[in-house]
């Protein structure tokens, strides 16, 4: 028999949103006088694409070295899969599962497209850059990523000899076989040819839509974005001037006044 006192069972609770894998809290970087990131509160959720975009000088770069802790912050929390990271070395958020590539080249001209996949698993699993090991049991790992980035045909090419989409190509190989969770990728498309550029954007959307990673991209080619974001946050002066989707934000009358007619 039923019995009536028994209390009610309470409704299960709506289904959260995804959680944040990526947690800013009024972030901030002050050198000397001048402010460079200002009071940056952002989450990212988990399999999200945010796009951040911003003019020249905005803080963009800056705001990746904060994150992937190349500068230290002056102010505010970075939180990272509930881990606070805010004053945590590069090795420890790597760990953590970020990944980075940068704006410039980081490539060794010499070195081949494989050593430096190799290189890249040698030092996911923390095994020092000094010692050098040609183990074969990267063999499976290198040629998986090499495969992945279409990169498995030019192994043995050194990087010197790699048109600016090959290298970037690597450069995405080289954080990939530290199979990130979040991956910060500042400018990918900087200096890549237009023919190039196709290729490269179906990599990014490979990764994040096939991989399942989140992903954070500082761009400026709108186009390649406008397939590629979720969400789009505009950065000005350091701060951020909006969070929202690409339609909205291309509508938003200050953030076309941030670029005072630079193309949007
Ligand atoms: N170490 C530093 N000392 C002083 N100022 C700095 C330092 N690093 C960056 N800045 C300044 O901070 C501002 C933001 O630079 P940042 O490179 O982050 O901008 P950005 O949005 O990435 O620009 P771009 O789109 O041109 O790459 C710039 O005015 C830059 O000169």
């Amino acid at each position: 028999m039923a019995r009536t006192d028994t209390p009610r069972t309470p409704p299960p609770p709506a289904p959260a949103a995804s959680p944040a894998v990526l947690a800013l809290r009024g972030l901030g970087r002050s050198v000397g006088g001048a402010t460079i990131v200002d009071d940056v509160t952002l989450d990212v959720r988990e399999g999200e694409f945010l796009a951040v975009i911003g003019p020249n000088g905005a803080g963009k770069t800056s705001l990746f070295d904060l994150i992937s802790g190349i500068t230290p912050a002056t102010r505010g929390t970075i939180g990272l899969d509930g881990h606070d990271i805010t004053d945590a070395p590069v090795h420890a958020r790597a760990r953590l599962g970020l990944g980075r590539t940068f704006q410039l080249s980081s490539l060794w001209p010499a070195m081949t497209v494989a050593d430096h996949v190799r290189l890249a698993a040698q030092a996911a699993e923390g095994v020092s850059y000094r010692l050098w090991r040609r183990a074969p049991r990267y063999a499976g790992q290198v040629a998986h990523v090499l495969r992945r980035t279409g990169l498995e045909h030019r192994a043995g090419t050194p990087a010197a000899e790699l048109s600016h989409g090959g290298r970037r190509q690597l450069e995405l190989a080289v954080v990939l076989v530290g199979e990130p969770r979040l991956i910060l990728l500042d400018e990918p498309m900087a200096g890549v040819s237009a023919e190039d550029v196709p290729l490269l954007t179906a990599l990014i959307r490979a990764v994040h839509q096939e991989e399942r990673r989140t992903v954070l991209m500082v761009e400026h080619h709108m186009d390649v974005l406008l397939g590629l974001a979720d969400r789009i946050a505009v950065m000005h002066h350091g701060g951020l001037l909006a969070v929202d989707t690409p339609a909205a934000v291309m509508a938003d009358e200050t953030v076309q006044q941030a670029y005072l007619g630079e193309e949007l």
